[in-house]
């Protein structure tokens, strides 16, 4: 077996309710697990079981109420991420983690074509060749996606909701990180759309990237599945 890319160590999630008292919402209690490349892990369990939750921990836009959630580096080094630093989170998010989730954050007046583009184009200012390579590939992966031309050069806000997924998965994808987190990446999508994303996360597992994902469709799951793992072990009476 590989070296796990991701290894949580008791990790759990609290959530103060502060408009009832700041009573304590127990989530997530003690969760160990293991990701290693090449591997598809799909989120089993029944809805409010804090599937979410975990992709949102790994993914730093929660903050563990305790554990550790490591990141190995490329060279041999492991990131916790429930202590990294803002810079190390604006990194990690950059090179090392994509995260897809129903809902495209949409960024005002930049064209579905740059959206998809620009995290190809690194940091600091780039060049007018590297702006026009990363538009060649957006463009490929909008096609793919069967995003029509006539929309590329749209801002994305008033898309379809299945349009605007799709503009989510190639910006997500069009990067190929170690690590992907996928939460109900197909939702809003049609069969032809949502057999390319399988091909998609298919793809990503054969290049040795580690995924981790919830698939509400079974269809989906069963399909895209390495390995599975029911979220409802992880809860603690509160
Ligand atoms: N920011 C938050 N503040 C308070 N409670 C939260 C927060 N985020 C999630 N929760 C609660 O944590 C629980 C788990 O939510 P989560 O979204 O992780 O569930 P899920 O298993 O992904 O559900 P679904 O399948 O319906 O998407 C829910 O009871 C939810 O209300």
């Amino acid at each position: 077996m590989t070296t796990p890319l991701l290894t949580l160590q008791g990790v759990s999630k609290r959530f103060t309710l502060h408009h009832q008292n700041a009573a304590q919402l127990h989530v997530l209690d003690q969760v160990d697990l293991d990701l290693h490349p090449g591997e598809c892990l799909v989120l089993d369990g029944p809805s409010g079981m804090g599937k979410s939750t975990l992709l949102k921990l790994v993914y730093a836009n929660y903050r563990a109420s305790s554990g550790t959630i490591g990141l190995r580096q490329d060279d041999g080094s492991t990131l916790d991420i429930t202590q990294a630093t803002p810079r190390e989170l604006v990194a990690m998010r950059r090179d090392r983690v994509g995260y897809v989730s129903q809902f495209l954050r949409v960024i005002p007046r930049v064209s579905a074509l740059d959206v998809v583009a620009e995290p190809l184009l690194g940091e600091g200012t780039p060049s007018p060749g590297r702006v026009e390579a990363a538009r060649q590939e957006a463009g490929a992966w909008l096609t793919r996606l069967r995003i029509p031309e006539r929309l590329w050069s749209l801002p994305p806000a008033t898309f379809s909701g299945g349009e605007q997924q799709r503009i989510n998965i190639a910006r997500s994808l069009i990067q190929p990180r170690p690590l992907l987190l996928l939460d109900e990446p197909t939702a809003s999508l049609d069969k032809a759309n949502t057999r390319t994303v399988i091909e998609l996360i298919h793809e990503a597992v054969a290049r040795g990237a580690a995924l981790m994902g919830i698939f509400h469709d079974p269809e989906v799951g069963a399909a895209v599945a390495t390995r599975r793992i029911e979220i409802a072990q992880f809860r603690s009476a509160p």
